[in-house]
């Protein structure tokens, strides 16, 4: 395995000096066809590294400036209320701490001088602008840095030697412990320039990681930043191998949304929904990073939580659950309570009694049935709708009632007991208890939807007593939330970024949906990397049953996280996994980064806590992955050898970097070396081959830097390597 540290967080050097060209006219000195990179020592007392820095100062005065301007911002009377002066004193406090000047945030990370062809009096041939983390103007409001999200940023990141937006010089600058030590240069029109993979990006990508996930933003890449700024309108799925940055991109583009929505999506809110704690505890910095902090996290579990979930169901009935019919079951069940009238009503008001004949309120029922609303909102429109028949007959009898009169009826008791017999309040938790207590029930519901197996697969052994004591499990509360919504429209956001979307169920995805109905979703998956009996075989699938047909699939085949070696040998798994998955490409070759042992079977153990050692000698996370089963025979034994660890999730510090990951929870995560414990047991400890070959899947490809596999048993057939096609 390899030896070498991290390389810092600069750029290889290269022998020639920078351009510092474009809007100066200085002609770029560097070697003919290799883009220029700059390091400190490189740089003369007033060489462009310099200027930079300058520019650094100037900005940072102007932060400063900017932050005393709303610190002196007097609000005395400015508002009408107590409420809206408090409200405007709380955002202009966010707005102060927004603009703090962070030690070891670089205020910006990239440049870009633009030449136009197309000259106007508003726009001159040759534009500068510095890219950072928020917006940062001088005293005449002039633009010192633009914030990354901003329109004229775009061209930063989608410039591209094939379509260059005008970029003459596209300049990212190398940062370390907030000191602006380094940069590297591409003239995108510079025909002799060859295309390299940016030192900067690579150094980012392999800076060892310690804490939970960090942002992007000073290297998002085109394909990238196309997902990351697309409308607000319209969903976009997004199919990606591991590591290509598809966590990445839903967060940055939350961000995108909230700076360039930011009233409307305060207002709706938005969204992040991802597969467990462990994963939402790794995501939560992102947004705040960036600025954001009122976005919801949540998992599907939390997100559908209407009833204590105390028991875990067998496969088979997890697969029934989750099924797409079972949307019509409930819905079935939440309406079988509707009574057809069949005896007249008769209100009695003062000393005049209004009969309204049983057909009327048939046809009442019926209307209100057909209208596809709520069964609440309905309920709640009989009344109005019966009270309705009786004041037309007050009206035809002469009187003149007016709307209270019609409240008063819907009010009386005689048309409330009605409601209460017609119409039933529904309690969806209990519909739910009903429909899995009661065979009769659960088939008259089911009637040719569900076969007599799959009703048996779902049927409680007994009736529930009681709400509080069922014995739900997480499939039961996805039904819950079904029904709830059936009865009572669950709101919607304005968007919802939805991650490792590939292991919903179509009754999750059903739940996501309702929670996007009105707005946007970003959908973000790994068809290869599906690990329930249920995950989506095509987005097209998954997408409708979101309520999304209309959404579009993008893919991103670039991955960043695991090298090229890595990378490779768990692809050997692909066509056993996702048959039309083409493998991710790597932008990082990194020889050595991938070690194979075997050791005899008794010491599989104890060969893994010693990879574990090895895998220390590096700076950065380490995760030990196993299948779940070892989990307490690998504690053990790296509490034996004095190996102290952490639970996924948790934030490794410089004293403590060894994670113990079960198989199960390794999904999204990454670390800089992983050590694999047994494949084989990883490919066991799931119920099918299949299932099991694609959660060694994603095991194999959380590392950054390097992976460690350790067998006794042998590797699994299918990582054998096959001649290429
Ligand atoms: N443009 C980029 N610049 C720097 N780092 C990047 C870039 N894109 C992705 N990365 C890094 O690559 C790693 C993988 O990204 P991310 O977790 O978003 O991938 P993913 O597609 O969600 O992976 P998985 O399918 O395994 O969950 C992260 O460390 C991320 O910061």
């Amino acid at each position: 395995m390899p030896t070498q540290p991290h390389q810092p967080a600069v750029p290889h050097p290269t022998p020639a000096g920078p351009a510092d060209a474009a809007s100066t006219g200085v002609t770029s000195t560097h070697a003919p066809g290799v883009p220029s990179a700059q390091a400190p020592g490189d740089a003369s007392a007033d060489g462009p590294l310099d200027r930079e820095r300058a520019h650094l100062r100037a900005s940072r005065a102007a932060l400063r400036a900017m932050r005393e301007d709303a610190e002196s911002l007097d609000l005395t009377d400015t508002a009408a209320t107590w409420v809206s002066a408090e409200a405007l004193r709380a955002q202009v406090q966010l707005r102060i701490a927004a603009l703090a000047d962070l030690a070891d945030t670089p205020l910006f990370f990239g440049r870009i001088d633009l030449a136009h062809d197309d000259a106007t009096d508003d726009r001159p041939q040759h534009e500068r602008f510095y890219i950072g983390r928020r917006h940062v103007h001088d005293a005449e409001g002039d633009p010192l840095v633009l914030d990354w999200r901003a329109p004229v940023s775009q061209s930063f990141y989608q410039a591209t030697r094939e379509r260059p937006m005008d970029v003459a010089l596209r300049r990212r600058f190398g940062w370390t412990r907030g000191e602006l030590t380094a940069y590297e240069d591409e003239h995108l029109t510079d025909p002799h320039e060859m295309a390299t993979t940016s030192a900067l990006l690579t150094a980012e990508i392999e800076r060892p990681r310690v804490g939970p996930m960090r942002d992007i933003v000073a290297t998002i890449q085109p394909d990238q930043d196309v997902l990351v700024r697309r409308p607000l309108s319209g969903t976009v799925c997004v199919q990606g191998g591991p590591g290509t940055g598809k966590t990445a991109v839903g967060l940055h583009r939350v961000a995108y949304l909230l700076y360039t929505h930011r009233e409307r999506l305060r207002r709706t809110g938005t969204l992040v929904v991802g597969p467990n704690r462990s994963f939402l505890r790794y995501i939560e910095q992102v947004l705040p990073a960036l600025g954001e902090v009122r976005v919801g996290q949540a998992t599907v579990d939390e997100l559908v939580a209407h009833v204590p979930v105390r028991a875990v169901d067998t496969p088979a009935a997890a697969l029934v659950k989750g099924d797409a019919r079972m949307a019509e079951v409930l819905r079935r069940a939440v309406w079988s309570g509707v009574v057809e009238p069949t005896e007249s009503l008769v209100v009695v008001r003062g000393s005049r009694r209004w009969r309204v004949p049983a057909h009327e309120l048939v046809e009442v029922v019926a209307e209100l049935r057909s209208r596809g609303v709520r069964y609440g909102a309905a309920r709640q429109a009989l009344a109005q709708r019966i009270a309705h028949t009786v004041l037309l007959r007050m009206e035809a009898a002469g009187e003149a009632p007016d709307d209270r009169v019609q409240d008063a009826v819907a009010r009386s008791r005689e048309v409330k007991d009605l409601v209460k017999r017609l119409w039933p309040v529904v309690e969806p938790a209990k519909v739910v208890m009903r429909l899995l207590g009661e065979p009769e029930f659960l088939a008259e519901c089911a009637r040719d939807l569900l076969s007599e197996e799959e009703q048996a697969a779902i049927r409680w052994p007994k009736p529930a007593r009681g709400v509080r004591s069922a014995p739900w499990t997480a499939a039961d509360a996805v039904l819950v939330d079904e029904a709830t919504d059936l009865v009572e429209r669950i709101g919607a956001l304005g968007h919802v970024v939805l991650d490792e979307a590939q292991d919903l169920s179509p009754m999750q995805y059903r739940a996501v949906g309702r929670r996007c109905s009105t707005g946007s979703a970003t959908v973000l998956g790994d068809l290869a990397q599906g690990t329930t009996p249920w995950a989506t075989s095509t987005w097209e699938e998954a997408l409708r049953h979101l309520g999304q047909e209309d959404g579009v699939v993008e893919e991103l085949t670039q991955g960043f996280r695991v090298p090229e070696e890595v990378i490779a040998f768990a692809s050997r798994l692909l066509p056993a996994i996702a048959p039309g998955l083409a493998p991710a490409t790597s932008v990082r070759r990194s020889p050595g980064a991938l070690r194979v042992v075997r050791a005899p079977l008794e010491e599989t153990t104890a060969a893994t806590v010693r990879a574990c050692r090895t895998a220390l000698e590096n700076e950065g996370s380490i995760g030990l992955i196993a299948a779940d089963a070892r989990l307490p025979e690998l504690a053990a034994a790296l509490a034996e050898a004095g190996l102290d660890h952490l639970e996924p999730g948790r934030e490794t510090s410089a004293e403590c970097r060894l994670t113990l990951v079960p198989a199960s929870l390794a999904k999204g995560l990454e670390y800089d070396w992983v050590v694999v414990h047994e494949p084989a047991a990883v490919v066991a400890g799931e119920p099918d081959r299949r299932t099991g070959l694609r959660r060694l899947y994603v095991v194999l490809t959380r590392p950054v830097s390097g992976l460690l596999v350790v067998h006794g048993e042998d590797l699994p057939e299918e990582l054998a390597e096959r001649p290429r096609p």
